[in-house]
């Protein structure tokens, strides 16, 4: 590339740089301004609120925005030429002239989408490759045959760069640079197919399917940032979630939204979706198997209904000098009462407490008027309402009612249930006795993840709140709005004042552009918690749109669960049925989603390769036809150059084996990369501890693996992980799908079917 094109770029991008740091500068001291502040009154509060978090949010977005800021060029046919990068700089002096396009804009979408065939009036694609601030490479494809005239340029270049070929450069750059741990984003070189799904503007459901590498996660991860952009006052106050299949995972893919300026999102497994309750461990697949199964519905009801009893024989109260009694027909017409109520178990509970008490009161009012004739007269109104008032609150009546109709919370309830036989058999009795000696389990064994589902099912039946007594959280509530009303109509009556003070139009905007709810929100937010913080801590929450990635491992129950938290079903679902491990998984899009929305979701494929090199997709190729014939696996774009191989060890020399190999390989890499050996769960253990303190290799089961890459993989005793699982040849496909360079097999028991064609080491 001619020097004098890069000098020329990098004088632009300088100057796109030094209005970031200007922009970076006077935000900050508007920042400082504000919090020097001193509010008095709530109207200044709330404005110094809203301030405060309209520029917190833009200096974060400034920050993210260094690495990489103009990465892309368009010249059009008409001769304009547009830069994009990762957010939008105007120009001083004219509002209608970017000088840097946000990648999400329209404007900017032929960047990633023009191609010869379909140019989309675009003469020139640019790659702008820069390392800090400096332009270190540019890839031009010229998309007009008619480029000669534009561009001044010999015929032979042009034809050495038409057809994309240079845009693969960067790409190719992108995935075969050495992997960190941590996954990047693909902002500069998002290819078409990808496109079309990251900017969907569908409102349902959208599912996104494709082979293991094909950038299924990356997509997710940009559409959420799309989508804020897109609809960010709507999605600012009700949050994305993100779900994602374990820890480690969603720790890989953290840093993708914030160094694309977005931070608002809330990521969690399944196992964490129950706020307070841990749920990491995994059951074994037999037990997932039965609780991830819609039968649990009925057998958590019936659960729930089972703590409420009928007493044996009556129960006796003193009350004044007689004696009451809560026999099985009081209690049965007080139950029959609060069950048809259909509320929750705790909801129902004040009536079927009040109807008791309303039977008692006739029991005691019998009692006092027995024998004497006349005697009802005895008691006028008030004093039964007296009689009524105390019995109500007279301890001992209360105990009896409590044991009939106890307050439960859903991990009390779920931790019973499978520790006593007695309570399971009759709440599961459609159940086979094997699925309830799968679901037997003692008092203190820890919740697993697919007791996340159970417990959101039972907090359902139970009627938990989240933060105590709902009305008064909404009465603060609308008095919160309330007052942020006032202080909006304070303000804007004080703008055109505020104007001619300070000609910023910016900082109108911050009361202009405010609705009261969003004030009072922000207001919230700012003093407690973030949205993100809120609505993880809150099982009630509803997200506005929920990313759901690995989603082929979700149980029927899971998605109940989910269901629960998008109920406007705006959901971006992310999978790949050949990978699924669970055996609980639900199996088919359709099964799982037509509950919730009949036929109304979207099927997206993508089809290439982005990570797995071509010499290792040919076997993992062979490894997914095992296991069904039909299924095609994606296309590699790149060849590694690196042979797979396996190598055949006895049992005593397979950790020396994995030892030399991870040694041997450590060596070669001159800086930086990852090395994954894969494992079957009965080995883990006893290979971590090998390389506990080598942050550049880990040990992992393949359920820990799911959604993660790794430039070079060591996967050991195949043949164990699938005897170790129904599903076990799907989590070798995963596991050999997981390198980006490098791929050795180290067994002591014959390989499984699929890998006839790897060449064997001895
Ligand atoms: N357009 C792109 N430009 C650069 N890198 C890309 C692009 N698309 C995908 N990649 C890279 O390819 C790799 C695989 O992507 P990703 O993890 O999203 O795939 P996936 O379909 O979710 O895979 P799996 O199903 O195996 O978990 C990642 O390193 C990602 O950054």
């Amino acid at each position: 590339m001619d020097q004098h094109e890069i000098d020329r770029e990098q004088q632009y991008v300088s100057m796109l740089y030094g209005r970031l740091d200007t922009l970076s500068t006077t935000t900050r001291q508007r920042l400082r301004d504000v919090l020097r502040d001193k509010e008095e009154n709530p109207q200044e509060l709330f404005e110094r609120e809203s301030y405060n978090a309209l520029y917190t949010e833009r200096l974060a977005k400034y920050i993210a925005a260094e690495n990489g800021l103009c990465f892309g060029r368009i010249d059009t046919l008409e001769g304009d030429a547009l830069y994009i990068g990762r957010l939008g700089i105007w120009d001083d002096d004219s509002d209608l002239d970017p000088l840097l396009l946000d990648w999400r804009a329209r404007l900017a979408r032929p960047f990633y989408l023009a191609t010869p065939a379909s140019p989309d009036g675009v003469a020139r694609r640019r790659h702008i490759r820069t390392r800090g601030r400096t332009v270190r490479a540019l890839n031009d494809e010229y998309l007009d045959p008619d480029a000669v005239k534009h561009f001044n340029l010999a015929e032979s270049d042009i034809e050495a760069s038409i057809g994309g070929v240079a845009g693969e450069e960067a790409l190719l750059e992108a995935i075969s640079a050495a992997r960190t741990g941590h996954m990047t984003d693909i902002v500069s070189t998002i290819q078409s197919e990808q496109d079309g799904i990251i900017r969907s503007e569908h409102k349902g459901v959208l599912v996104v399917q494709g082979g293991p590498g094909t950038g299924k996660t990356a997509v997710a991860l940009h559409r959420a940032a799309f989508l804020l952009y897109t609809f960010r006052e709507q999605l600012e106050r009700s949050g994305v979630l993100i779900i994602g299949p374990n820890e480690t995972f969603l720790d890989y893919i953290s840093h993708v939204l914030p160094s694309l300026g977005e931070t608002g999102v809330v990521l969690s497994t399944i196992g964490d979706l129950y706020p307070g309750v841990n749920s990491h461990t995994h059951d074994s697949h037999s037990t997932a198997v039965v609780k991830g199964s819609l039968d649990m519905v009925a057998v958590l009801k019936e659960a729930v209904r089972e703590w409420q009893t009928l007493p044996e024989e009556p129960l006796k109260v003193s009350f004044d000098t007689y004696t009451l009694q809560v026999d099985k027909k009081l209690a049965l017409r007080a139950r029959g009462r609060a069950r048809s109520s259909r509320r929750p178990h705790n909801k129902a509970r004040p009536i079927f407490i009040s109807t008791c008490v309303d039977l008692l009161v006739e029991q005691y009012r019998e009692a006092v008027s027995s024998g004497i004739r006349g005697g009802d007269s005895l008691l006028n109104p008030d004093d039964v309402s007296d009689i009524r008032d105390e019995l109500a609150a007279d301890p001992e009546v209360l105990g009896v009612l409590e044991t009939l109709w106890p307050i439960l919370t859903p991990q009390y309830v779920l931790t019973e249930l499978f520790a006593d036989s007695g309570r399971l058999l009759p709440a599961a009795g459609q159940l086979t006795p094997e699925q309830r000696a799968a679901l037997e389990r003692p008092r203190s064994a820890p919740f697993s993840d697919s007791d996340a589902p159970l417990l959101d099912e039972l907090a359902e039946l139970i009627g938990i709140e989240n933060d105590g007594d709902d009305e008064e959280a909404q009465r603060q509530w609308e008095a919160k709005i309330a007052e942020a009303q006032e202080a909006l109509d304070i303000l804007t009556g004080s703008a055109p004042q505020d104007l001619e003070d300070d000609l910023d139009p910016e900082i109108l905007m911050a009361y202009d552009l405010i609705d009261a709810e969003t004030l009072a929100a922000r207001q919230e937010h700012r003093q407690y918690r973030t949205t993100a913080e809120r609505a993880a801590a809150d099982r009630q929450w509803t997200y506005g749109h929920a990313i759901i990635d690995e989603a082929q491992e979700l149980s029927d129950m899971a998605w109940r669960m989910l269901m629960r938290r998008v109920p406007n079903r705006w959901m971006t679902i992310v999978g790949d049925p050949a990978q699924t491990g669970s055996a609980a998984g639900s199996g088919s899009w359709k099964r799982a989603l037509e509950p919730y929305v009949a036929q109304r979701w979207k099927l997206h494929e993508l089809t290439v390769n982005y990570r797995t090199p071509a010499e290792i997709m040919a076997i993992a190729k062979d490894v997914l036809h095992s296991i069904d014939e039909d299924a095609s696996a994606p296309r590699s774009i790149r060849e590694s150059g690196y042979v797979p191989f396996a190598q055949r060890f006895d049992q005593a020399r397979l950790v020396d084996g994995v030892n030399e190999l991870v040694a041997a390989w450590l060596a070669e890499r001159e800086s930086g990369g990852t090395i994954a050996v894969l494992v079957p769960a009965s080995l883990c253990a006893s290979l971590s501890i090998h390389f506990a303190d080598n942050a550049q290799v880990s040990v992992l089961e393949i359920v820990d693996a799911k959604g993660l890459e790794f430039d070079d993989v060591i996967l050991v005793e195949p043949a164990e992980i699938v005897a170790e699982s129904p599903r076990g040849m799907s989590d070798v496909y995963v596991a050999i799908t997981r390198a980006t360079q490098r791929l050795a097999v180290l067994h002591c028991a014959d390989l499984p079917v699929g890998f006839e064609s790897i060449t064997n080491k001895h």
